[in-house]
């Protein structure tokens, strides 16, 4: 694309120096840059952008959008300044991609616990219906049957334009985001033009980033807000708010479009009743605008029904017949590592699940305590470099709510794991019986914890659901699923089916 062209949209920018040329691609990575693509600086939370200027010039950059002139700029390349970087970086994204989103119908799905979840399940509900639709979210990128792997829930500007441009020619009619507080607070998905804001819930989490839980709202209010902008089309915009949850009523008055509500204790326009939660998933009853369905949902817990109704709103909004909306939801298997069931014959349930927040692991104990004909024995553990404040709250509920804990490291990162450890356990008031012990190995914390269990009880790993590695200090990382260590466990100890009832061998 043209250099003019690109920057058409750029309102307030400054240029220092002008060469017409061809734009070939975006890149905010000197890394990874390739010759053609224009380099844009942003100034980062680990390093800054412009630092990187002459890396990116030698390795062939078009032209270099910046916020200030830096010394020894490179001669005979275009250098623009515009105030904010990485804000000027998603509109040009857009503009490069020639406005993707534009003519999809756009739904994002944002709030701190079951985004993916429900993105999934809309995307379900949406493609068995007969749509072509995407999907950008924590586990993958996908267009129909193509699929590509993903490292963050919400990509940065210039990716997710260009997988909304492969979306579009594919001719995919809708695309499901699942929009984190990350991507809204650093404008990721500026230039999107949302059909459909979904809300799922605002509880402690990304402190570290957001700072407070005020600021954090005002982060997850951006997509909401940012609704009444319509680049193209003049199709109707919904925002799907949980009745239930206190956030909703400040979202409902930021934004400018109609609304509609899923609860199930408030009223709300989506609502569900004589809900059953039992192992093998949950049954529940819903009462909508058009009309009632029973609806059987193969994941448990209740945190799901909230995510299922969030889904069914979503969809009616799209015209889709309930009846339609019922037989996906019972034909939706479930997710890797969200309440993952994981079986080899055992007398106890064994489940992988990914809350990594207070209220997820809350949520996650009580559904186990549901399911559990005994004890739960819950593995938990906190994230080294992310919001420290969760430690020891997440620790009071492991130990608070669980029949025994096992407090163990998820991702250190750069931090010490028996530090992180130590910060968690100091959120457990003293108790004449502890019901917690500490193992900082995580593998080993798994095998112990299956170890405790017996007939009836239920093993709950948190923490790390569908990952596949180990984060350690200077991004070391080695191969790590929960869901196969606990196989690795269950298979070594050879449980058999006998006719009185599944016992073990040894
Ligand atoms: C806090 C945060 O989100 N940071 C993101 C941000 O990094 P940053 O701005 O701090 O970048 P930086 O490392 O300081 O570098 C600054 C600039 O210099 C460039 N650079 C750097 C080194 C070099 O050699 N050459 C070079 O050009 C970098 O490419 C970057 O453009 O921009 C980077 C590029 O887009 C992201 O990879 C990075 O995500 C980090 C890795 C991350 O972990 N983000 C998580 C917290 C996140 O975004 N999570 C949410 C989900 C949260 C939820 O579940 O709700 C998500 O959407 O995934
Ligand atoms: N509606 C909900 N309310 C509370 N907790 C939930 C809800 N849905 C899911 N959870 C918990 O959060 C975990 C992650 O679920 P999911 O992946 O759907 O959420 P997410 O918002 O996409 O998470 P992330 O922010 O990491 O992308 C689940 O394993 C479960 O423990
Ligand atoms: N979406 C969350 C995932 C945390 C999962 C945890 N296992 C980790 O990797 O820290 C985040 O970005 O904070
Ligand atoms: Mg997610």
């Amino acid at each position: 694309m043209n250099i003019m062209e690109l920057l058409k949209p750029l309102r307030n920018k400054q240029i220092e120096s002008y060469t017409d040329t061809d734009i070939t691609g975006l890149s905010a990575n000197s890394d990874t840059i390739r010759p053609g693509d224009m380099f844009v600086c942003l100034p980062g939370t680990k390093s800054d952008g412009h630092i990187f200027i002459q890396d990116a010039a030698q390795k062939g950059c078009s032209a270099i959008l910046a916020e200030r002139i830096v010394e020894n700029r490179p001669p005979g390349i275009p250098y623009i300044i515009v105030p904010d970087t990485r804000k000027a970086m998603a509109i040009l994204a857009d503009q490069f991609y020639e406005h993707p989103s534009y003519g999809m119908k756009l739904i994002g799905v944002t709030g701190t616990n079951g985004k993916t979840t429900t993105s999934h399940l809309i995307e379900r509900i949406l493609s068995d219906y007969g749509h072509s639709t995407g999907l950008i979210g924590t586990l993958t990128m996908k267009i129909d049957a193509y699929v590509e792997k993903t490292t963050h829930t919400t990509p940065d500007a210039i990716e997710l334009q260009a997988f909304l441009r492969k979306m579009k020619d594919r001719g995919a009619e809708y695309a499901v985001l699942e929009v984190s507080s990350h991507a809204l607070a650093m404008g990721r998905t500026r230039g999107c033009d949302f059909k459909t804001a979904v809300f799922t819930n605002l509880t402690h989490d990304h402190l570290d980033y957001h700072r407070d839980m005020g600021r954090y709202l005002e982060d997850k209010a951006l997509l909401f807000t940012g609704l009444g902008n319509s680049y193209a089309g003049e199709e109707e915009k919904t925002a799907i708010l949980n009745a239930d949850d206190p956030a909703s009523a400040y979202l409902a008055a930021r934004t400018a479009v109609q609304t509609f509500t899923y609860g199930i204790r408030e009223q709300a326009d989506v609502r569900a009743r004589d809900i059953e939660i039992r192992p093998d998933g949950t049954y529940f009853r819903v009462k909508t605008p058009v009309g009632e369905a029973d609806i059987r949902l193969r994941i448990s817990g209740e945190f799901n029904v909230y995510n299922a109704l969030a889904a069914i709103a979503a969809c009616l909004a799209e015209d889709i017949p309930l009846e339609d909306i019922r037989r996906s939801l019972a034909s939706f298997e479930g997710l890797a590592g969200r309440f993952q069931r994981i079986d080899d014959g055992q007398p106890f349930h064994v489940i992988v699940d990914y809350a990594h927040n207070p209220d997820g692991l809350e949520k996650a104990i009580e559904t186990a305590r549901r399911i559990s004909r005994g004890g739960v024995i819950t593995v938990a553990g906190c994230e080294g470099d992310r919001d420290k404040a969760k430690r020891p709250l997440m620790a009071s509920i492991a130990a608070g709510l669980s029949d025994w804990a096992i407090l163990t490291s998820d991702n250190p990162r750069s931090e010490n794991p028996e530090a992180i450890l130590a910060d968690m356990t100091k959120g457990i008031p003293p108790q004449d019986e502890p019901r917690w012990e500490g193992i900082v190995e995580r593998r080993e914390a798994i095998y112990r914890a299956l170890s405790y269990a017996r007939e009836g009880d239920c093993v709950l790993i948190t923490g790390k659901g569908h990952e596949q590695r180990q984060i350690f200090a200077e991004n070391r990382s080695v191969p790590f699923d929960d869901a196969e260590v606990a196989l690795e466990w269950l298979k070594a100890a050879k449980f058999e089916s006998e006719p009185s009832g599944k016992r073990r061998k040894h």
